[in-house]
């Protein structure tokens, strides 16, 4: 959710179990306050609240504490989402996810649990090796930090670069939990307008495979075909470990969690 999504938040609570985790994104353009509220709206509904910190947005070191500071006073430190942030320069000392954890900052404010970024399908912006290098760095980093660690990644329509990026995630030794990134339904302009501005693939094949269509932007889409398909390519694959899913709610919290909940019934 984003600090904008408390009334969202409120529609969607009794359509989400008690327990889990609702992340609360680090826009550019919403403040501090708003992001302690909404983190704060999640754990006393009974959720989790995963804050993310976005190292580039971050001004000073100060700037990081004050928000720890207040994300503790309200109880939603226990776990953090440390990502690099869109900024193209740094705003402050923090260029990168892994200065932010190598502050030793995150445990003083009691961070437990630290989830990083994950690119299936790559960054617009940062060659892969680079990427790959980050992965490594800020998995070796979190365990010697006595931190826990969940790679979250960015969403996908297309289940075959997803299946091949966790076997290359397991192939470098990395067993951490895997969250994959999955788009809630959402109206089919909106996910085409997000997977553009983030550099996922949603050419003509990826959609019609995922279920919609270039052609028709009228409708919503959801991640029916996708989760099923995932789920049949990891079955068969007992290397890929530990891989659960993360909901992109882009058409909205209640949309997203009344999807999962039909979808787990239907299956149950
Ligand atoms: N996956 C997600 O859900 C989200 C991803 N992002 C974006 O993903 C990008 C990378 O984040 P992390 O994987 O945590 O990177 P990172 O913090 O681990 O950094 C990896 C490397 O990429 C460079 N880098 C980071 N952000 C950059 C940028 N915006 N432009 C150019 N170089 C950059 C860093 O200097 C470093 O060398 C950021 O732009 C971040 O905002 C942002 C929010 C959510
Ligand atoms: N590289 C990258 N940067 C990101 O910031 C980012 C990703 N990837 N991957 C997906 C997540 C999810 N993100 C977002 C960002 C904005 C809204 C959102 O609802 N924004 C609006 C509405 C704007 C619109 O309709 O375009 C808002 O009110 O702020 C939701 C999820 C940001 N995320």
């Amino acid at each position: 959710m984003t600090g904008k999504d408390i009334p969202g938040l409120e529609e969607a609570r009794d359509t989400i179990p008690a327990g889990t985790k609702i992340n609360v994104t680090f826009l550019g353009n919403e403040d501090l306050d708003m992001r302690v509220s909404a983190a704060k709206a999640v754990a006393d509904m009974g959720f989790v609240p995963v804050p993310h910190i976005s190292a580039r947005r971050l001004s000073s070191q100060g700037q990081l504490e004050e928000f720890l500071g207040r994300l503790q006073e309200v109880g939603a430190t226990d776990h953090v989402f440390a990502v690099g942030g869109d900024p193209a320069e740094p705003e402050g000392p923090y260029p990168d996810s892994l200065s932010v954890i190598r502050s030793g900052v995150l445990q003083q404010y009691g961070v437990k649990e630290v989830s990083i970024a994950g690119y299936p399908e790559g960054h617009p912006d940062i060659p892969s090796d680079v990427l790959w290098r980050h992965l490594e760095d800020k998995s070796a980093a979190l365990k010697e930090q006595g931190l826990d660690a969940v790679i979250l990644t960015q969403f996908a329509f297309d289940t075959d670069p997803v299946t091949a990026w966790i076997q290359a995630v397991r192939d470098r030794g990395i067993d951490t939990e895997i969250r994959i990134g999955t788009p809630g339904p959402a109206g089919v302009k909106r996910l085409i307008n997000f997977a553009r501005r983030f550099g996922v693939g949603a050419n003509a094949m990826i959609v019609k495979k995922y279920g919609f269509s270039l052609t028709n932007l009228m409708g919503t889409a959801g991640p029916d075909r996708f989760v099923t398909d995932l789920a049949a390519l990891l079955a068969q694959n007992p290397a890929s470990g530990n891989v659960r899913l993360h909901f992109y709610t882009f058409g909205g919290l209640l949309a997203t969690s009344k999807w999962a909940r039909d979808y787990a019934a239907a299956r149950s």
